[in-house]
């Protein structure tokens, strides 16, 4: 660990890569990779811009100096533990984030969680202040730090400002409920550059900005993209779907011991003929009860044979001590134990669920080895399990169901799609691609490879940060 000097390149998301993990025997504290697909994107980018990153490091009431770890430069945003339940589970993950995914679970709104949302972004703004050198340019993420950009703006009017949502941004009859609305479209508004991952996102953040602020319309950009002139400064708005490092995944998935772990796993599992996986973090936007439902109805209609049939579904936790996600993890646990309790056998379950991450080696060959991957969320922003199914699957093997709500569909288009709340759509797909016929098979995987290899994660940094570059010329 060393000091750190200010960058003339700041990523700001609300996680650091690493989590600080104390242990509860009194051991010294580690640090693990952060959870979730904006940390998986990310990382890369930044290791290959050299530049520093501003996050929460996971805990509570943990407050570090700026320092250097495994090559990435971080500065630590300390959390109080009332901030954490306020900010991060209250504000982000109880209001915004249902708001955000069509109000599959009903968003709380709170005055308090708000004004504890407003002073957590204010800090994050000055910590980057102080991360970036004169005339930087910093990429700010996700829906936790909405009201950055403006405050960033503030007080440093040198910096080149880019956002970047993850998220869906809602259509505007949702977003409209939201009380803060023109505070938070205000907040995004002081970026020079504010990117989503599909036009439609795009397009509905132009529609509000416009109608909240009275700005008159403007001709319409390509791709759901346009401008937002406000007097003294032009904002960009466009569409950038993220990726992942699809080359490393793909050479890490044919690599020997890869390919050994997969046909062992499959071996571990009794050789059944198909192998369905999910891989999820345990959030009720994935739709994880979709799956293991139409799986139940598959079995019990007589459709799929337990004896050849075996799904794996991993769920690593998540935002646990809310509510919806206890709830959620108790539907999906009793829907994994009522399968196999009617299907199974002895030692032979037909469904395995693990409720804990598993490390990237075991994951890739989990990938590797499995014939029908299931994405069905209701909806996601993008979801780079999909992508990295793909990835994995250069031989023309395997077979992707993926959710039409779910952002990757827009790219995939030669995925089996499916309407996640017709229970039957997604039966039929599951089946299909059970029995699809294998030269079929192939020629779908392998325009999707084509497609996962060809749009990267370095493709989707390239083009929002050339996009931002212009526009902080301009
Ligand atoms: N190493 C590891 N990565 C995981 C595990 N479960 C999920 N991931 C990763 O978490 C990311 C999930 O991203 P995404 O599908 O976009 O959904 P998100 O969780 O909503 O960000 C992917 O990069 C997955 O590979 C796990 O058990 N181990
Ligand atoms: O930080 P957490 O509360 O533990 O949640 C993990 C991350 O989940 C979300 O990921 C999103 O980003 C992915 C990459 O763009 C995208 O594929 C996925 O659809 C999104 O759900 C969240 O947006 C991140 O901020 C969280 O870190």
């Amino acid at each position: 660990m060393s000091e750190t000097t200010p960058n003339d390149f700041v990523v700001v998301a609300n996680r650091l890569p690493v989590d600080l993990e104390t242990s509860s025997d009194g051991g010294p504290p580690v640090w693990r990779r952060s959870p979730g697909g904006l940390v998986t994107a990310l990382e890369p980018v930044l290791r290959s811009t050299d530049g520093a990153w501003v996050g929460w490091p996971g805990t509570a009431d943990v407050d570090l100096a700026p320092f250097t770890e495994d090559g990435l430069t971080l500065h630590p945003v300390p959390l109080s533990e009332d901030e954490v339940t306020e900010y991060y589970e209250g504000f982000s993950n109880a209001t915004l984030w249902p708001l955000y995914h069509d109000a599959v679970v009903a968003p709380t709104f709170h005055r308090r969680w708000w004004s504890v949302y407003e002073r957590v972004n204010r800090r994050f703004a000055e910590a980057t202040a102080r991360a970036a050198a004169p005339g930087a340019t910093v990429w700010v993420h996700d829906y936790q730090l909405q009201l950055v950009p403006a405050m960033l703006r503030d007080l440093r009017p040198d910096l080149t400002i880019g956002f970047f949502l993850h998220i869906p941004f809602p259509p505007p009859e949702l977003f409209l409920q939201l009380p803060w609305r023109k505070e938070v479209i205000g907040g995004l508004l002081g970026a020079d550059l504010v990117g989503f991952h599909l036009p439609g996102g795009a397009e509905n953040f132009l529609y509000l900005a416009r109608r909240l602020f009275d700005l008159p319309a403007q001709p319409r950009g390509t791709a759901g993209g346009g401008f937002i002139d406000l007097g003294d400064r032009r904002v960009r708005v466009g569409a950038y779907p993220i990726s992942i490092d699809s080359g490393q995944l793909r050479s890490h998935s044919e690599e020997a011991a890869i390919r050994l772990r997969a046909k062992q796993i499959r071996s571990e599992l009794g050789d059944p003929e198909t192998v369905l996986l999910g891989v999820d973090r345990l959030d009720y936007t994935k739709g994880i009860n979709v799956r293991l439902e139409a799986l139940r109805e598959l079995l019990t209609d007589g459709t799929l044979d337990p004896e050849k049939v075996v799904m794996v579904q991993l769920a690593t936790p998540s935002r646990e001590r809310l509510s919806a996600y206890a709830q959620l993890r108790d539907d999906v646990e009793r829907e994994v134990g009522r399968i196999n309790g009617e299907f199974g056998e002895l030692g032979r379950p037909v469904v395995h669920y693990l409720h804990r991450p598993v490390d990237r080696d075991e994951l890739v060959a989990m990938y590797t080895g499995a014939d029908v991957m299931l994405v069905t969320p209701l909806r996601d922003g993008m979801n780079l399990v999909a992508k990295e199914y793909v990835a994995c699957h250069g031989d023309g093997s395997g077979s992707l169901v993926l959710s039409e709500f779910a952002g990757a569909a827009a790219e995939l288009r030669r995925a089996r799609l499916v309407n996640p709340h017709d229970l039957e759509d997604v039966k039929r797909a599951v089946v299909e691609a059970v029995n699809e016929d294998p030269a079929s098979a192939s020629r779908r995987m392998k325009s999707l490879h084509t497609q996962v290899m060809t749009h990267d994660v370095d493709r989707w940094a390239h083009s929002f940060l050339g996009d931002l570059t212009e526009q902080g010329r301009a």
